[in-house]
């Protein structure tokens, strides 16, 4: 069978050439890094498949254009694929490194171009060159092939080994192979297997990208669909579910729940707007977050009321905390409309009981509590369970 190099490194880089304007038309909507990084990569496709046109023209253009530039012109692809990966891997993008590897690689290439021409030395500079390139994208892929690791990553992972192997099997081929030197365009084993892959390379990376982007986008979803937009704390959704994976993971004889409710808060509204109340909860919220351990969760289950799971807490300790969180929200100032202004909370606590089937009933507890403090004249506590001595928990200090 014969294999024109030529021909297939002109398609290769025709495919590049056509991606591109695809790739960034069908991702203009994309935001943020995605989108820096998907322009970035669209660019390198342009300048892949002007480096492998040249590359490609060996026989009918001077050697400034098929190496010099070419090479120069690929360098620079290498260095912004990594640069657009890292982006999207949200790692540092390390320019410097990146412009000191593709530079130093470009120039020894250069040398052993127009200086002192050694065809086997370009082909090892440009080896190492790409040899560092991948380093900085595999080491943080290497996340990737963890159980539960990223697809898209590992698509992209292979897609990055697969040119690895590419660039190995030529310097093979020029180290232990019977014809001396080669050249690119003569039809040898190892420069068939490269440039195959070079051509079907822009195809591959691009759908790895697609796919990372895709993983990224899904993240996000999920992380606002799981977010009270105005607290920045979980939403009721989020909570149902942590309160139902704590309840099943933890022991049944502690785990307590804060209902907390803020007071005749219809009066901040009424007097500042709802613009005002709405930084109040954001205030309070915040305020909330600061007196809880790592391991507690806070969320806002609608208007101006949160919850608070407590994992791993009796009841004392539930009371003591619910007690400190009063006394801290009370302290609260937020200005609007120039005035300092201050609430009270009241807090319905429950704790687990060994009849309870879910953290329903748990839920409902804290809120009947709820209801008794408010009942009681609002800026209290209140809990319906009988108190009783348990092992005493870290209840942390509000660190606001
Ligand atoms: N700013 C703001 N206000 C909200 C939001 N959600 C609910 N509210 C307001 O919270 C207030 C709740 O009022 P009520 O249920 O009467 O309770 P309250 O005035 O706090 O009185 P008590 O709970 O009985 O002490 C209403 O004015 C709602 O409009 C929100 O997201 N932002």
């Amino acid at each position: 069978m014969h294999i024109d190099l030529v021909t297939l490194s002109l398609v290769g880089a025709l495919q590049a050439l056509l991606l591109a304007p695809l790739l960034l038309a069908a991702t203009r909507a994309y935001t943020g890094v995605a989108r820096q990084s998907l322009r970035i990569w669209g660019t390198v496709l342009v300048l892949q498949a002007l480096g492998w046109a040249l590359m490609g023209a060996r026989d009918q253009i001077s050697g400034w254009l098929s190496i010099v530039l070419a090479n120069g012109v690929l360098m620079i692809s290498y260095a912004e694929t990594t640069r657009a990966l890292r982006l999207l891997l949200g790692v540092p993008p390390r320019r410097g490194l990146l412009a000191a590897i593709g530079i130093s690689g470009w120039l020894g290439i250069v040398w052993f171009a127009q200086v002192q021409p050694d065809y086997p030395m370009r082909v090892y500079i440009a080896t190492v060159s790409l040899g560092g390139f991948l380093l900085l994208l595999l080491w943080p892929l290497r996340h990737a092939l963890r159980p539960g690791g990223s697809t898209a990553q590992r698509v992209m992972l292979l897609v990055l080994l697969g040119a690895a192997a590419g660039w190995f099997f030529r310097v093979c081929e020029l180290i232990f192979g019977d014809v001396p030197t080669p050249g690119l365009l003569a039809a040898t084993p190892g420069n068939i297997a490269q440039m195959i892959y070079s051509a079907m390379e822009p195809v591959f990376a691009s759908v790895g990208f697609l796919l990372m982007y895709n993983e990224l986008a899904q993240a996000e979803l999920r992380r606002l669909a799981r977010t009270d937009a105005l607290t920045g704390m979980l939403n009721r959704f989020a909570l149902d579910e942590m309160a139902q994976r704590l309840f099943q993971q933890t022991s049944p004889h502690s785990g307590a729940v804060l209902m907390i409710d803020i007071d005749h808060f219809k009066t901040i509204n009424d007097r500042f707007g709802h613009a005002g109340g709405d930084r109040m909860l954001a205030a309070l919220a915040r305020g909330i977050s600061q007196c809880l351990r790592a391991d507690d969760v806070l969320g806002r289950v609608g208007g101006e009321e949160f919850l608070v799971l407590l994992p791993g807490t009796g009841i004392d300790d539930a009371l003591t905390l619910a007690e400190r969180l009063r006394t801290a929200v009370s302290g609260i100032q937020v200005t609007l409309d120039g005035e300092p202004q201050t609430v009270t909370i009241s807090v319905g606590v429950a704790v687990r009981q060994a009849e309870d089937k879910g953290p329903g009933a748990l839920v409902r507890r804290a809120d009947r509590a709820l209801y008794a403090a408010k009942n009681a004249g609002r800026d209290q506590v209140a809990t319906l369970d009988a108190t009783r001595p348990t092992p005493t928990r870290d209840v942390a200090e509000c660190s606001g």
